[in-house]
C-alpha cells in the first residue's frame, strides 16, 4: 500500500532531529509527547510550513495542488473575520474547483457530525472557543483530502465532543483515509488511535499499537505518569 505522507530524516535545528515515519490509508496516528517535545515542529515540517532538512512525500506536490492531498488544522484557533461557520466550512471546498454538487452534502454532513448545524449561520468572533475549534476542524475535514494532520484538534473540547472528534477521525481511518494528529489526552488516544508515535526532545521514540507503546516504563520515563488499561478504557493517574 502506499504511504499518504512519508517523510524520512527531517530536521530543524535545535527542535527536530532525524524523523522518519509514514502514514498509511486505515490509520489515525496520535502524535504524543510532552509540552515542546517537537509535534507541532513536526506536523509543520511535513507540510512545507517551515524550513526542514530531510525529505517529505508532501512537498513533492505543487503548492496549488496540496490541499487535494492533505488538510491540516492549525493549533491555534483564532478567526477574526466576520464570517459565518457555513461560510469558513465552504472554504474547505476551495480545494476542489471542480468538485461539483456534493460540495454543500459534505459540509453539511461535517457540520451535523461536529454538532454544529444549529451554529450554520453565526458569525464566528461570536462562537465560544471550543465551538470555534469544532469549526475550523470542520473545515479541515470538508477539504476531503486523504490525510489530515490536526494539530490538537480536541483541545478546547468537552469531553463529548473531544470523544466525537476521535471517534470522527477513527472513521475517517476506517472510510481509508488517515489522520496524524496531535493529542494531549492519553486515555483518548489509547482508546481511538489506531497507532501512538511518541516524541520525547525532538526524536522519535515509540511507534506502534497503542498497547506496544503504552508500557508502564515508557509512560513514567517520557510522561512521568502512569496508565493502566482497563478492557477498552484507561487509567491515567500521577
Ligand atoms: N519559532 C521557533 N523558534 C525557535 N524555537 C521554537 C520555535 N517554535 C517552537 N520552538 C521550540 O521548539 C520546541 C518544540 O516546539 P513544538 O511547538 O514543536 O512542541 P510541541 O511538542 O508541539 O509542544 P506543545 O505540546 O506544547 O504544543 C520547543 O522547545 C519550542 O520552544
Amino acid at each position: 500500500m502506499k504511504p499518504l505522507l512519508s517523510i524520512e530524516n527531517i530536521s530543524v535545528a535545535g527542535r527536530l532531529f532525524d524523523a522518519t515515519l509514514q502514514i498509511f490509508p486505515g490509520e489515525f496516528v496520535g502524535l504524543i509527547g510532552p509540552n515542546g517535545a517537537g509535534k507541532t515542529t513536526l506536523l509543520r515540517a511535513a507540510i512545507g510550513m517551515i524550513p526542514a532538512g530531510g525529505t517529505s512525500s508532501l512537498l513533492a506536490h505543487k503548492i496549488a495542488a496540496r490541499p487535494r492531498h492533505v488538510a491540516y488544522l492549525a493549533q491555534e484557533r483564532e478567526v477574526v473575520w466576520p464570517i459565518s461557520v457555513r461560510e469558513v466550512v465552504a472554504l474547505g471546498r476551495r480545494a476542489h474547483p471542480d468538485c461539483g454538487g456534493d460540495d454543500q452534502a459534505r459540509a453539511d454532513a461535517i457540520l451535523q457530525a461536529l454538532d454544529l448545524s444549529e451554529f450554520a449561520n453565526r458569525q464566528i468572533p461570536d462562537l465560544s472557543g471550543g465551538e470555534r475549534a469544532r469549526v475550523l476542524l470542520a473545515r479541515a475535514l470538508a477539504q476531503g483530502a486523504p490525510l489530515l494532520l490536526a494539530d490538537e484538534p480536541c483541545a478546547a473540547l468537552d469531553p463529548i465532543h473531544s470523544i466525537r472528534t476521535a471517534k470522527l477521525l477513527r472513521d475517517e481511518a476506517l472510510a481509508g483515509r488517515a489522520a496524524l494528529a496531535t493529542l494531549h489526552d492519553l486515555p483518548l488516544a489509547a482508546r481511538w488511535c489506531t497507532r501512538l508515535v511518541v516524541i520525547e526532545r525532538g526524536v522519535i521514540v515509540a511507534d506502534g499499537t497503542p498497547d506496544q507503546v503504552l508500557a508502564p516504563e515508557l509512560c513514567r520515563r517520557v510522561f512521568g505518569i502512569s496508565l493502566t488499561r482497563h478492557g477498552q478504557s484507561w487509567l491515567l493517574e500521577e
